[in-house]
């Protein structure tokens, strides 16, 4: 024989599991009842088409002694429903079926749960509730362990519900009128039925008439102020710019505010999201594309599923679906901007060039369309991109910021237009740009290509300095580093150091093996044999520069020390880093000098005094 239990609920654990791992913060259970009181006027409503909701919150006692209530005049609730809803956990009135995830309601509540959180502030939850559909009014009191009475009231009461919480010891904060009046407008701003706080002898209307340009985002182009009004109630910025956002099936509407101020491409993103026009989420990070970080935008959606924390929503394929259409929605009126609204589009991307350029490369539409006001860093300044193509047809850019370090100088002696590519997006969009803009050409420039546009010394000269030429460059040997003899600009630079790319691969190898282990390095040696061949990088000296011109015209024996000086310092200037044999160079080179300077200032001393 077999015997069948029933399970059990121990409701004080599950309490504690509500507020410590399902709901943020204690006072949401201000939402779960200002949810509550907004789904049964919505049920109400569905009976009586029309019917004004209204729902009253009142304070009264202080700190410990606090009791808040509130009140609704929704639908209520009859014993049935008492013992069915109120009292079975995981039972809700708001919906049907097995497949209660997916299941479109009106209502705002599904899981059965969120009376519960009640529990987080006050030792009992009190509910005198009169049902719409009649019978008697009734007292429910539900205590957290597990137990609950009804009571018949001997009165009829006008339809809906009531609850009180008394706060319980260490629950003040949730209690405070500040906060209820600030939380209350946090959740509830955008509801569609008037709520009022009562305290003492003060009363407050918590929220004022909806804004039509809720239901038809469109329409808050026209009423700019207003709209950076509540931007500013909701999100506490103030804002001067915005983008109205809705999806095809209206059922997704929003205001996408343009930060005043640059953002870190990982500064959090927090949006405010409104389900049935309750806050479900201050900081939905999902809900616009990655690429928007320039905005902070409020949300009001129907047709998205929230967790039962209901504070995130499930990531499925309508959230998908919603995030592309409010990022087409943004993409669209930027794209706008760039054929009516130029000065706007400007400013916009002049604060938000990262987040712009982030879409740009997603979307070669997008990029064609606004590639002219993107700024870029070149040798002619910072500089939008259409400028720079008025100067030049062909734009040269480094990939990154060493190698355009490493040029900049001789480049804009030389009035060569580069750009630096080491940013992140701008050598992809570089790269591209020639797609987007035939009649521009874009070539990616190394510092090695830069010597092209040097000028050879003449053959006179080269026999000049055949013998100190040869004596650098044995002199520079053990760093795999020939040298060449040239004219350039600027004349204030001594010598410029370029790499291949096997001798730049082999400058990075050798800098692991430096700080590698044993085993490590032995690899690091079997990969860098393969490399040295063709690994040899060149140190150019300028003739022009007074300093070159007269060591390979000076003593022979000073040479040597001078090249490797003249060797460490091109590495510095084009910020590489330095082995260790090219530190030392460097000490034993500035010993060396200075010895030399203060023996050369002695002898002109001793001369002087004869
Ligand atoms: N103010 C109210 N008026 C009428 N019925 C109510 C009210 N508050 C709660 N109820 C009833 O109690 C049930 C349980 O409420 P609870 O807040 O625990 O869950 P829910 O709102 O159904 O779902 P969720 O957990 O998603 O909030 C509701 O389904 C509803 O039937």
């Amino acid at each position: 024989m077999k015997d069948t239990y029933r399970f059990q609920v121990n409701l004080s654990g599950m309490i504690n599991i509500l507020a410590n791992h399902l709901y943020s913060n204690p006072r949401v259970y201000l939402r779960e009842l200002l949810q509550n009181a907004v789904d049964a006027v919505t049920a109400r409503n569905e009976l009586e088409e029309g019917y004004q909701g209204q729902i009253t919150v009142e304070l009264s006692g202080m700190g410990s002694t606090a009791t808040m209530t509130m009140e609704d005049n929704g639908i209520g609730l009859n014993e049935e429903e008492v013992h069915q809803f109120l009292a079975m956990i995981g039972q809700s009135s708001k919906r049907g079926g097995e497949d209660f995830i997916s299941r479109e309601t009106s209502f705002i509540g599904r899981f059965g749960i969120g009376l519960l959180s009640c529990f987080m502030v006050s030792d009992e939850i009190v509910m005198i509730t009169q049902s719409a559909k009649g019978g008697p009014a009734l007292e429910w009191r539900g205590q957290p362990d597990g137990t609950y009475t009804i009571r018949k009231l001997e009165n009829a009461l006008s339809p809906g519900t009531k609850v009180y919480l008394r706060c319980k010891p260490g629950s003040e904060i949730y209690f405070g009128e500040q906060n209820l009046a600030k939380w209350l407008y946090d959740y509830g701003a955008l509801l569609p039925y008037p709520i009022s706080l009562h305290s003492g002898s003060s009363s407050r209307k918590i929220n004022g008439t909806r804004p039509v340009w809720i239901a038809y985002p469109e329409l808050a182009r026209d009423r700019k102020e207003e709209v950076l009004h509540l931007g500013e109630q909701l999100l506490g910025e103030r804002f001067h710019d915005f983008i109205p956002l809705h999806t095809a099936s209206g059922r997704t509407g929003g205001i996408a505010y343009i930060l005043p101020q640059a953002v870190n491409l990982n500064a959090k993103k927090t949006h405010r999201v409104y389900l049935k026009h309750m806050l479900v989420s201050e900081k939905a990070e999902n809900i616009l594309p990655d690429w928007a970080f320039f905005v902070k935008c409020i949300v009001w959606t129907d047709e998205l599923q929230p967790t039962a924390s209901r504070e995130h929503f499930y990531e499925n394929e309508k959230l998908e679906e919603v995030r592309e259409e409010l990022g087409e929605a943004i993409r669209s009126e930027l794209m706008r901007m760039a054929d009516y609204d130029q000065s706007r589009l400007r400013q916009i991307i002049g604060q938000h060039a990262l987040s712009i350029k982030a879409l740009a490369v997603e979307d070669e539409n997008f990029y064609r369309m606004i590639y002219r006001w993107l700024p870029f860093e070149s040798t002619f300044g910072r500089k939008e991109l259409g400028e720079l193509l008025k100067e030049r047809s062909t734009i040269f850019y480094t990939l990154t910021l060493d190698e355009y370090r490493q040029i900049t100088h001789v480049a804009a002696a030389q009035f060569m237009l580069v750009v630096n590519g080491g940013y992140i997006y701008d050598s992809e969009l570089l790269a591209l740009l020639p797609q987007i803009c035939p009649e521009a050409e874009s070539k990616r420039l190394q510092p090695e290509d830069i010597s092209f546009s040097f000028t050879d010394i003449t053959a006179d000269e080269r026999r000049q300095y055949y013998e100190n030429t040869r004596t650098a460059d044995a002199a520079l040997q053990r760093f795999r580093c020939q040298i060449q003899l040239k004219r350039f600009k600027p004349s204030e630079l001594p010598a410029l150091y370029t790499l291949s790319k096997e001798s730049a691969d082999l400058r990075s190898l050798e800098a692991a093996k430096e700080v590698s282990t044993d085993a490590l390095s032995s690899v690091l040696n079997s990969l860098g044999s393969s490399f040295q061949a063709a690994a040899y990088s060149t140190l150019y000296f300028n003739l022009d520069n007074p300093v070159v011109a007269r060591v390979f015209s000076g003593d022979p024996a000073m040479l040597p020390a001078a090249v490797e000086m003249l060797y460490v310092n091109a590495l510095m200037m084009g910020h590489y880093p330095m082995s260790r044999q090219e530190l030392a160079v460097l000490n034993e080179g500035i010993i060396r000098f200075i010895e030399w300077g203060y023996a050369a200032g002695n002898t002109q001393d001793g001369g002087n005094g004869q």
